[in-house]
């Protein structure tokens, strides 16, 4: 057996980041940016407007104030989106909105509130500040700036500064595109019926939701029948096209195990045992002329879970160039559970507030790797390493989420809260204590 640092240290060597695309910003959602984006234009564009009110030049509303106030005739309207270059005579106003570009020759806006908001005369009631109400050209960024350096994930108010910024298309490490393939004759698609000795395919739906969390895209989610010719030509297939395969089952000592019959001896493909609990039994090679990682999951479905984030996630993000993980956390037992004397074991956990407002764990149901039930209110993995036959009460743990841990947070106070009666909210607040790390 080989540990688990060793396997993950032979995929990591043999996966690097896919090649890089130009897209549509839109489309470039969630992709990580090749280089710097830098701004081909000043935001603002031009000096405009931060209020609706009146543009005006501040000599003439010398000594205003809301006793001595003053009249002025107004030179017309300029709206947001006004191409007409407009002037500001001495003596006159502009009566101006939110966004539209401030005259030549005014130096401040006056708000409507503090004016009576007439049309074609106005009286104002203050002497505004030098620039007041005016967004300068360029105060945001300049032509040139970096808007976004490279290796930033393309969030929501990246996508406006860049489209803002005048750059329309962007070059961002390629959507990493997975394919995802069950086999086993037992497995029928879900919600199909499920005859005698059948199972639904569960490890298809969840692999698909963990390989979108992971920012990357399931492009092909299938299902491979015990047929060693027909496994070889759809793996094969594949190859030309994604960027990772993920399959699970067919790799541990049945008869019946043709993933590993069929990729033994394929490109850098090696199948080990790992000193885990679950998991033990994994594959993972680069295959074909693009060289298209392949892992070789075990089918019971909390062995694919706990494979999937302890090996194939962190491959995932080194092909996206980002991280996704939802991190690690600590906290502490509140019963005693057993852990595999000689492997790594993740145990299955649910968390709930401690009165110092940490983290208490316990077992979520069984260790059986083909409980799912328990694993749908599991919050996290909790790592023990090879040394421990058992976990016992009151001791620290380490923790792998499973959930966003804002969702976790907050789940917590709503119990602590529930507990307290609502009066004390201390505790686990989201913001975290001394004993929440991310
Ligand atoms: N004689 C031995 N038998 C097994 C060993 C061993 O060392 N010696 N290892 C066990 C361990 S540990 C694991 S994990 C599994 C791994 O088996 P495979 O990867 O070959 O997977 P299968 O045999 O195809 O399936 C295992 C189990 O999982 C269910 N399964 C498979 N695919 C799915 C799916 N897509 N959705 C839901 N459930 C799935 C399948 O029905 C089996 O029950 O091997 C042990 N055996
Ligand atoms: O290693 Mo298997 O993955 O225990 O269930």
């Amino acid at each position: 057996m080989i540990s688990v640092e060793e396997h993950l240290e032979s995929i990591l060597r043999q996966v690097g980041p896919v090649g890089t695309v130009v897209l549509p910003v839109p489309r470039a959602h969630g992709l990580v940016t090749a280089g710097d984006v830098v701004s081909r234009a000043d935001l603002p564009r031009f000096d405009n407007s931060s209020m609706d009110g009146y543009a005006v030049s501040r000599a003439d509303l010398e000594g205003v104030t809301a006793e001595e106030v003053r009249l002025l005739p107004v030179a017309g309207d300029i709206a947001a989106g006004d191409a007409v270059p407009h002037r500001l005579e001495p003596g006159t106003v502009w009566r101006i909105m939110t966004g539209a570009p401030v005259p030549e020759g005014a130096d401040a806006v006056v708000r409507v509130e503090d004016t009576d908001g007439h049309p074609r005369e106005a009286q104002f009631r203050v002497h505004p500040e030098e620039g007041a109400n005016i967004r300068r050209r360029g105060e945001d960024l300049r032509v040139g700036d970096v808007v976004v350096p490279a290796g930033t994930r393309l969030g929501a108010p990246q996508i406006a500064a860049v489209v803002s910024a005048g750059v329309s298309e962007v070059e961002v490490v390629g959507p990493v595109r997975v394919v995802i393939l069950s086999t086993g004759d037992e497995l029928v698609p879900a919600g199909a019926e499920v005859g005698r000795g059948q199972i639904v395919d569960s490890n298809g739906p969840m692999l698909e939701a963990l390989v979108r969390e992971a920012g990357c895209f399931p492009v092909h989610v299938g299902h491979l029948r015990d047929d060693e010719g027909a496994t070889r030509k759809e793996i094969r297939r594949h190859l030309e096209t994604a960027d990772a395969v993920i399959t699970t089952g067919g790799v541990s000592k049945g008869e019946f195990d043709l993933v590993k019959k069929v990729l033994t001896g394929e490109g850098t493909m090696e199948f080990v045992e790992v000193a885990m609990q679950p998991g033990k039994p994994q594959g993972f090679g680069v295959l074909g002329r693009r060289k298209v990682p392949v892992f070789t999951l075990p089918g019971n479905p909390v062995s694919t879970l706990v494979s999937f984030e302890v090996f194939v996630r962190p491959a995932l993000e080194a092909r996206a160039d980002r991280r996704t993980s939802e991190g690690t956390a600590t906290g502490f037992a509140t019963t005693s559970w057993p852990s595999a004397k000689g492997r790594r074991t993740y145990t299955r956990v649910r968390l709930s507030p401690d009165s110092a407002g940490g983290y208490a764990v316990e077992p979520a149901g069984g260790s059986g790797s083909h409980l799912l039930g328990g694993l749908a209110t599991a919050d996290a993995l909790a790592i023990s390493d090879e040394d421990t036959e058992e976990v016992l009460a009151g001791s620290e743990v380490e923790l792998l989420l499973l959930r966003p841990r804002r969702e976790i947070d907050a789940r917590l106070t709503a119990e602590t809260e529930a507990l307290t009666g609502g009066d004390e909210g201390e505790g686990t607040d989201g913001s975290g204590t001394g004993k929440h790390r991310e």
